[in-house]
Order: C-alpha cells, then sequence, then structure tokens
C-alpha cells in the first residue's frame, strides 16, 4: 500500500536563504522523485541558482534540512561530500569548459578527480568516446573548445556532466543563448540521455520549448516559495495571474 510510494532522490525542507536583508528562500519545500525531469520555473533573481547551489552545498542554507540520495548535505564531512558530488552532474549557465584544453581533456578532467589511474589507464578512452557519442559529437574529440559553436559547447559540457554516470543531473538555464532550433536539439538531447541513463534531473528554465520537451513536473518558485507545483500543461491553463504570465 504505502510502501509503492517512491523515496525522493533530493528532499529539501522547510529551507531559508537570506543575503542581509534579502529573503531569497522561505520556508521552501519540495520533494524530486526517481527518474523525474523536473523544472524550476521563475522569475530572474527569484532564487533558482541560490537553491540548486544550495543543493550541492555550494551556498549554506540558513535553516531547514536537505537531503540528497538519502545523505543530509549539510552535515556531510567535505570528502563525504566530494563523493556525493560525483554522483551528480552539473551543466552550468556558462558551459564552463576549460578554453585552454581540448575536448577530449576537458571530458577526461572529472575522471582525474574521481577516478584512479588505473581506472583511467583502463577506461578514459572508451568512457569520452561514449559520452561524445551520445551527444552527437564524437568527431569534436581533438577540437578546442573556440572552434566550436554555442550549441556544440553546451553539447560538450553535457557530455562532460555525463561522463562519471551521474544519479542526478543539475541543468541551471540548459537552453540559454542559443536559437530555438539549437535550443530544441539541446531539450531532445536532455531527455534522450535522462532515458539512456535513468538519470533523475532538476532543470532551471525559462524557456518555454525546452521546459515543454523535458518537464515531467514543473514548480513553480515565486516569492521564495513553491508556489504551485504541477504539469506543464496544467500550469500553462492555469487562470491564476501569477502563474498566467509566465505562459503568454
Ligand atoms: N552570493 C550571493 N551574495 C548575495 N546575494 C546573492 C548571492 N547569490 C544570489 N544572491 C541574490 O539572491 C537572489 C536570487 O538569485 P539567483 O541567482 O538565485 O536568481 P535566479 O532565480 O537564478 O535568477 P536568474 O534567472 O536571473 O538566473 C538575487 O537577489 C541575488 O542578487
Amino acid at each position: 500500500m504505502e510502501e509503492s510510494v517512491k523515496k525522493p532522490v533530493i528532499e529539501v525542507k522547510n529551507v531559508n536563504k537570506s543575503f542581509g536583508d534579502n529573503h531569497v528562500l522561505k520556508d521552501f519545500s519540495m520533494s524530486v522523485f526517481p527518474g523525474e525531469n523536473l523544472v524550476i520555473l521563475g522569475k530572474s533573481g527569484s532564487g533558482k541558482s541560490v537553491l540548486i547551489k544550495c543543493i550541492i552545498s555550494l551556498i549554506q542554507a540558513d535553516e531547514g534540512e536537505i537531503i540528497v540520495l538519502d545523505r543530509p548535505i549539510q552535515d556531510l564531512e567535505q570528502d563525504e561530500l566530494d563523493h556525493l558530488r560525483s554522483e551528480i552532474g552539473f551543466l552550468f549557465q556558462s558551459n564552463a569548459l576549460y578554453d585552454s584544453m581540448t575536448v577530449r581533456e576537458n571530458l577526461e578532467f572529472p575522471l582525474r578527480i574521481h577516478w584512479t589511474k588505473e581506472q583511467r589507464a583502463k577506461g578514459a578512452e572508451a568512457a569520452v568516446k561514449e559520452a561524445l557519442e551520445d551527444v552527437g559529437l564524437l568527431h569534436t574529440i581533438d577540437m578546442m573548445p573556440s572552434e566550436l559553436s554555442g550549441g556544440m559547447k553546451k553539447r560538450v559540457a553535457l557530455a562532460r556532466a555525463l561522463i562519471l554516470r551521474p544519479k542526478v543531473i543539475l541543468y541551471d538555464e540548459p537552453t540559454t543563448g542559443l536559437d530555438p532550433i539549437t535550443s530544441r536539439g539541446i531539450s531532445e538531447l536532455m531527455l534522450s540521455v535522462q532515458k539512456k541513463y535513468n538519470a533523475t534531473s532538476v532543470i532551471i528554465s525559462h524557456d518555454l520549448n525546452c521546459i515543454k520537451i523535458t518537464s515531467n513536473r514543473v514548480i513553480m518558485l515565486i516569492d521564495g516559495t513553491c508556489y504551485a507545483d504541477d504539469t506543464y500543461d496544467a500550469l500553462s491553463k492555469s487562470t491564476d495571474p501569477k502563474i498566467k504570465e509566465f505562459f503568454d
């Protein structure tokens, strides 16, 4: 009966976070379940990035509890946190590729941190190639980031986020700055990698097309709280003025 309810992969419970007088997250709670693609939608400055940074402990919440993959993130020692982060893939707005490294070296970077020398000698080449194949960019393996288009950089950054086979992938504005066609391609790619690896994704986005393609569920972060939590279709039909303004 009750046993069939899935256990969350991420639980955020009553989190508060302020910067001086700026009370960004106000008693914010949410749960993310296995295999979900959850989108967080909110205005610029509403606290979406702060929330994601609290989830990976780049920012400390003032109050509340955050549990990621069964571990209470605020109580972890540095080595436990490093290990947990190896199970989480990040795709930042800026891509954060190293410009002085080739695509191959960029993808090898997480392996240098989290794999032993023996593991790398045995498996790095195959892991890099598979991750690049997943995003359709194997031919760029020896190129420099400066030789790639914006959409290609995003794909390489996604390949790097996938290389450690993360259980959770966090995307911060994955389609920002891309034209609609490239943006659609990235959204479809996010969906296909999520299916291939059965990862759980949390996606911050304003891009309605991206949200429509990728999301199973959308949380609206308004005034520091979880204002609404529903499917894209249900929210897009809402008559609530605060919700409606995102979809008009
Ligand atoms: N390190 C920090 N120090 C002080 N204030 C911060 C810090 N990080 C974020 N803020 C503030 O917290 C608020 C929320 O910022 P956040 O970056 O989470 O917004 P966002 O919803 O991700 O916006 P956008 O869609 O524009 O990326 C903003 O008012 C911002 O100025």
